[in-house]
């Protein structure tokens, strides 16, 4: 039996996981992984084996929607009844938002569960779905020892100007700070940057996804990111509106044309790609379409992106290095492609047989900035600190033999 960790990446489109061995020697390896994507529209279960070979694939069907309790029993379903020889004996989940309490990875207990669904107040739509992930599995498999890894920590080194907004004292401290997201993502990428551009200091990573955010990175740390106080501002996503000014909402408000309710719903749900398009929030269906609002749906986030470059660089005093990531930043060469265009005055020259084939390099040699395409592994970061916290934890480890036979694979 190989003692294994299962990693938990519930996104807002989908849901990812990874299964690792418990390693003494380094990193955890990779057993198995696998994701739910398209969870609102057109459910798709795929598992994959270490080398990218299909294990198992599952539909739902078009117009059909699962939620994350449904996704979450499925997935756990299918490694209990797929995957031999394997004994978990840890879970480790990305949760959004570690707040004030939080800034590293920690091992979850009840109290920190109850502090954390607080948080739902700030960012209510992840943060939900993120502890309710971990509330299932300490039902179901009691004694588990579960760490909770934060978006949020990776932008703990944002200098404070960059972390504070206009705002009178009372309101920031009622809590109104930026926070910043994907941070798991932009660890793994910060991680990655030495060994593929080691001479670059200043860089700009976009994770595109169902959420969308850039970061502004100086020596692999955060200095400034698009994503603010809730997971709902900066670049439009795929139903999430981006910036929307201040102003916009109280009008909507003085005029009741929403409350605060449905002004939530509107501006997470209704919003972004979906919203401009009124077609779709998936970029793979924008891009297929030929009618002019999905066009200019895909321009506006195109537009959105050119805006935080010219930003972020003047933010790092130049700029080396660009990386996309995640769902759209690896996928899309239209996407891409328009965004290396507009940032030809920057010295951008996209090398297009090279995007064409989703990198890893994507920009010409001769290109002052060099533009890359870099795979994220938010599982295997969230693996990392699981197996990290659970090796070097004495009480874990009292409890994992407590718990040992708790949860057997077959
Ligand atoms: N080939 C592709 N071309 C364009 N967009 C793509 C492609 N494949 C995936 N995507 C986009 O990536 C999104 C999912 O990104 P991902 O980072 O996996 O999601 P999440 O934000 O839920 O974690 C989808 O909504 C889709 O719009
Ligand atoms: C923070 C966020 O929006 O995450 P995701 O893109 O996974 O939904
Ligand atoms: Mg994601």
């Amino acid at each position: 039996m190989t003692d294994a960790i299962i990693a938990i990446n519930a996104g807002s489109t989908s849901l990812k996981f990874g299964a690792y061995g418990m390693s003494a020697a380094g990193s955890p390896p990779l057993l198995c992984r696998g994701q739910i994507d398209s969870m609102q529209d057109a459910p798709h279960f795929s598992a994959r084996n270490p080398i990218g070979k299909s294990l198992d694939q599952h539909d739902w069907g078009t117009g059909h929607a699962i939620d994350h309790k449904e996704a979450l029993r499925f997935v756990i379903t299918w490694l209990e009844s797929n995957v031999s020889a394997m004994k978990v004996v840890a879970a480790g989940h990305r949760i959004l938002l570690g707040g004030s309490r939080f800034e590293v990875p920690a091992r979850i207990d009840a109290d920190m569960l109850d502090y954390l669904e607080s948080l739902a107040e700030v960012e209510p739509s992840h943060q939900t779905f993120n502890v309710l992930g971990a509330r299932a599995l300490a039902e179901t498999f009691p004694g588990l020892p579960q760490i909770a890894c934060f978006d949020s920590s990776f932008h703990k080194t944002m200098p404070e100007v960059a972390k504070t907004y206009a705002l009178p004292k009372d309101v920031r401290d009622a809590g109104v700070r930026h926070w910043g997201y994907h941070g798991i993502s932009y660890d793994y990428i910060a991680r990655q940057l030495p060994h593929i551009v080691p001479q670059a200091r200043r860089v700009i990573v976009a994770h595109l996804g169902g959420g969308s955010s850039m970061c502004a990175m100086l020596d692999g740390r955060s200095v400034e990111t698009t994503m603010g106080f809730a997971a709902l501002s900066g670049l439009p996503m795929a139903t999430r509106s981006g910036d929307v000014p201040p102003g916009a909402l109280l009008y909507l408000l003085r005029r009741k044309l929403f409350d605060g309710k449905s002004l939530e719903e509107m501006l997470y749900h209704r919003a972004g790609l979906l919203g401009l398009s009124g077609i779709s929030g998936d970029m793979r269906v924008l891009q297929e379409s030929a009618d002019s609002r999905a066009v200019a749906a895909v321009e506006h986030f195109v537009h959105a992106m050119t805006k935080y470059t010219g930003a972020y660089t003047a933010v790092l005093g130049g700029l080396d290095a660009f990386v996309f990531t995640a769902g759209i930043g690896e996928h899309s060469a239209p996407v891409r492609a328009a965004l290396c265009d507009k940032l030809a005055w920057l010295g951008v020259t996209l090398d297009e047989q090279a995007n064409a084939a989703n990198g890893p390099r994507i920009s010409t040699p001769d290109s002052r900035v060099s533009v890359w395409v870099v795979p994220t592994d938010e599982e295997l970061m969230i693996a990392q600190h699981t197996q990290a916290l659970v090796m070097h934890d004495d009480n874990a480890s009292k409890i994992t033999s407590q718990s040992s036979g708790a949860f057997h694979l077959k």
